[in-house]
């Protein structure tokens, strides 16, 4: 099974390839401009930027499957301060299947700084003093104590949007 990841971000070629481990894939990393912002800051600019991930990911190469994974942070009903969320898009060409991973809520500092237009990633390595901490355990491994990292929390996003193409394939086989 071939899969292309709209990303070279290594955390999110790691969600993948756990996330799909039983499927044994060949998964391809393909840098791809996800039409958003680069912080999103809405569930709806989050979910776009996934499903063109995912499409231009499988447009560029002959894949099975186009992986779409996308951050953003929103303002969400019902929960105080501002969220990080992630959404992932899954297509196989004709049909695409969406699935929304962890939220967290962000802590104040940090919301005032996105506020001013700052993203995440840098923001969050300027707090820590660390260097690419997006390609790594990521702002939900370090607000969680490592309870989770990033390539999980994606992962689950990963499971959501893919698993409809496998539970709708074991369905349509004959039953013995
Ligand atoms: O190369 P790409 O695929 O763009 O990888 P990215 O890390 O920039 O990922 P996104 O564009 O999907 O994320 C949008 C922004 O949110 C940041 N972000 C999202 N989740 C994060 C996390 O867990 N920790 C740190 N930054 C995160 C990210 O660094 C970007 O600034
Ligand atoms: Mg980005």
């Amino acid at each position: 099974m071939d899969v292309a990841v709209g990303s070279t971000n290594p955390v999110k070629i790691d969600a993948v390839e756990r996330t799909l481990e039983r499927f044994d894939p060949t998964v391809t990393a393909v840098a791809v401009d996800s039409g958003v912002p680069e912080q999103p800051w809405s569930i709806d600019e989050t979910v776009t930027g996934a499903d063109t991930r995912a499409r231009r990911a499988l447009e560029a190469t002959g894949a099975d499957y186009g992986v779409g994974l996308e951050g953003g942070v929103a303002r969400l009903e019902g929960v105080p301060g501002l969220s990080l969320i992630m959404w992932a898009a899954v297509t196989d060409g004709e049909r695409l299947e969406r699935g929304g991973g962890p939220t967290l809520p962000l802590p104040d500092d940090v919301a005032t700084r996105l506020e001013a237009g700052a993203e995440l990633g840098p923001v969050m390595d300027d707090r820590l003093g660390t260097d690419g901490i997006a390609k790594d355990e990521g702002a939900a491994g370090v607000l969680t104590a490592g309870l989770t990292s990033r390539a999980q929390a994606l992962g689950e996003a990963v499971a959501c949007a893919f698993g409809p193409f496998v539970a709708d394939s074991d369905r349509s086989r004959p039953s013995r």
